[in-house]
């Protein structure tokens, strides 16, 4: 018999457990983290019957917490089981509300039924990641549900990953002129982006480093007229109502051989995943919006042609390819109840393996390919903190030729030793100019973000000189 003081006392202890930890004096000793979290043990036994996808369907209390929105049973209310005889106490019995596997497996006799019969027994569960994006051979989306289907029922070879850049136009910044690429791909259903920095295009002479263009935009479409090809961006120089050139196709891909320049510095690249929160209204959980600022500050900075005579310098080149993958490729939606439990002491990322993600599930086959097809393989140096990037950069066969850190604004002006001198020194505050359209404009900081950034280091592998230090000592 469960008796109802045994189960306050475990409640209580969960309780402890679950919640974040209190206030304790501050130590300059870092933080060690077990391999199995205990805080996230700890919350899946409290947080009810539906704690990953596989499993939101089993009831430990089925008398108590009928099938409903995930979420919506305040265990608070629950008191323990006050019945006193043998019949009702059978009740809290282990029981599945689940359909048999072969059932919800769709198998019956040996057929696939159509998806619509298999019984789904809570429908209000989202964290499952959107469905294996559709493949197809030329890069732009099927046009029928057939086909759709068609390319679905492919066995699961990968297909080699193929980008088109549709669109290209002139953007202006507070860093300094940028031509906005927008790409359709052959992997997913979304506009993945370049946004390229390279001034020299407006002087069309051609004398220093060969520019940033992309080869399936310069390239000739069916059928199209020269207006056509202007339209989509496909011209050289400045577009006006006095100049309207049409670019010429190039042939080879990497056909900017960058690396090859010996005396010119490679194009800094930075590769970067969408963050609606950081970079459109602001959010200081994360640092994401400054880092698109500065990414794009840096590359926009003039490069010294020889180290020799630092004077000597060409405009600033390199591209930020920015890549659809909320949240680290989970999502807003997950992103969004990520930060909840976030918010009940969870790091980033245990509050992604609670919600039944990876820690991190992004690609970076379509970002290879976009550089590819900008000519961005044969040298370049990346901006970015994440071994894993640059790693991955590698296995798509670009060549890398240094990481340049980014080092967290807040960070920089807390620590001054850690002001890194590289190509592109970053200087101090006042010499910044704010990204005037980015909200904030300036350095991120706060708690949330210490957080954050400390378990890119701790858990992520991130390489960035840790900060351990309470700004308000
Ligand atoms: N799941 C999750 N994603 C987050 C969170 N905060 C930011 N993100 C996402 O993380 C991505 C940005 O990742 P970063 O960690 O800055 O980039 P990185 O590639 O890991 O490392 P750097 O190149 O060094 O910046 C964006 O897609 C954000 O939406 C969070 O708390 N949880």
């Amino acid at each position: 018999m469960v008796h109802h003081s045994d189960l306050q006392a475990d409640a209580a202890l969960l309780d402890l457990l679950t919640s974040p930890a209190p206030p304790t004096r501050k130590t300059f000793l870092p933080r060690r983290d077990a391999a199995l979290d205990p805080l996230l043990i700890a919350a899946a036994a409290a947080s009810g019957p539906h704690v990953t996808r596989n499993h939101y369907a089993h009831d430990f209390f089925p008398g108590v917490c009928m099938a409903q929105h995930e979420g919506s049973w305040d265990w608070t209310k629950f008191t323990g089981d006050s019945s006193s005889t043998r019949s009702d106490r059978k009740r809290l019995t282990y029981v599945s509300r689940q359909a048999p596997r072969r059932q919800r497996l769709g198998l019956v006799n040996g057929e696939i039924e159509k998806k619509n019969d298999i019984p789904v027994p809570l429908a209000a569960v989202e964290n499952i990641p959107p469905d294996r994006p559709v493949e197809t051979d030329l890069g732009i989306k099927p046009t029928s549900n057939s086909e759709v289907t068609a390319h679905k029922r492919k066995p699961s070879v990968p297909v080699e990953v193929k980008v088109k850049c549709m669109a290209r136009t002139r953007i202006p910044t507070p860093h300094g002129p940028a031509f906005l690429h927008l790409y359709h791909n052959n992997r997913d259903k979304k506009e993945h982006l370049a946004i390229v920095v390279d001034s020299a295009q407006f002087d069309e002479s051609q004398d220093g480093p060969p520019h940033i263009r992309s080869q399936s935009l310069d390239a000739v479409w069916d059928n199209e007229t020269e207006m056509d090809r202007i339209t989509r961006g496909a011209y050289v120089g400045r577009l006006s109502r006095s100049s309207q050139r049409a670019s010429s196709p190039s042939t080879s891909s990497c056909h900017n051989n960058h690396g090859l320049c010996t005396d010119v510095p490679a194009p800094l690249i930075r590769i970067h995943s969408e963050c609606f929160t950081g970079e459109t209204i602001g959010s200081m959980r994360c640092d994401c919006g400054e880092q698109l600022d500065e990414a794009i500050r840096q590359i926009s900075q003039p490069v010294a042609i020889s180290a020799s005579s630092p004077q000597e310098t060409i405009p600033g080149r390199g591209a930020v390819i920015y890549l659809r993958q909320e949240g680290r490729g989970i999502g807003l939606l997950s992103k969004i109840r990520a930060y909840n439990l976030q918010d009940l002491g969870h790091d980033t990322v245990t509050a992604n393996l609670m919600l039944g993600h990876k820690a991190d599930e992004r690609g970076y086959e379509i970002a290879g390919a976009i550089m590819r097809d900008l000519g961005l393989c044969e040298g370049v140096r990346v901006l970015t903190n994440n071994p894993d990037k640059v790693a991955a950069l590698v296995n798509e066969g670009i060549k890398v030729v240094e990481r340049v850190p980014m080092i967290p604004r807040s960070w920089q002006s807390r620590n001054p030793h850690l002001v890194m001198h590289s190509h592109n020194e970053i200087q101090h505050d006042h010499e910044r100019k704010a990204g005037a359209t980015l909200i904030g404009g300036s350095a991120v900081y706060g708690e949330d973000l210490d957080k954050y950034l400390r378990t890119k280091v701790l858990r992520m592998g991130h390489i960035l000189p840790l900060w351990l230090e309470d700004p308000e000592a």
